[in-house]
């Protein structure tokens, strides 16, 4: 076993072969992520119903990739869900980039986004559009 950081096998090989622009999504467990994420790579971490969280997976990406860019689900009622303040934490204050629903899903199915990430987030809105940066 790799003794340190992710661990999924496939998770290492998609980001491996990711470069600059290259975008990763990691969803929660109601984003449809069969259906709205094109060509992307799929992996299903979801164990239960809240396990694990996208915070945690976010937190684990970060340890090998760089972010330049995040993009987020935006509630059409126009209120914040509490895991963005998690997001922002986590990538040191970065801005976040919103987009409704629709415009997520289709930002999802673009060719340039190489791996998607099925949780067990329970969370509503919890979905976060990872734009891979320079290392
Ligand atoms: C309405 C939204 O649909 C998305 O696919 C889900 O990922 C969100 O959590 C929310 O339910």
């Amino acid at each position: 076993m790799l003794k340190g950081g992710c661990i999924n096998p496939e998770i290492m090989k998609a980001i491996s072969l990711c470069g600059h622009g290259d975008q990763i999504l990691i969803a929660d467990g109601n984003y449809p992520l069969d259906a709205k994420t094109g060509g992307a790579q799929k992996v299903y971490l979801g164990l239960t119903a809240g396990v694990p969280e996208v915070t945690q997976v976010l937190e684990t990406l970060l340890q090998n990739i760089n972010v330049e860019k995040a993009e987020v689900m935006l509630p059409e009622d126009g209120s914040t869900p509490e895991i963005f303040a998690d997001f922002t934490r986590l990538l040191g204050g970065m801005a976040l980039d919103g987009l409704d629903r629709w415009a997520f899903y289709g930002a999802c199915c673009e060719p340039k986004v190489r791996l998607a990430i099925s949780t067990g987030e329970k969370r509503v809105f919890a979905n976060i559009l990872l734009t891979v940066g320079v290392a």
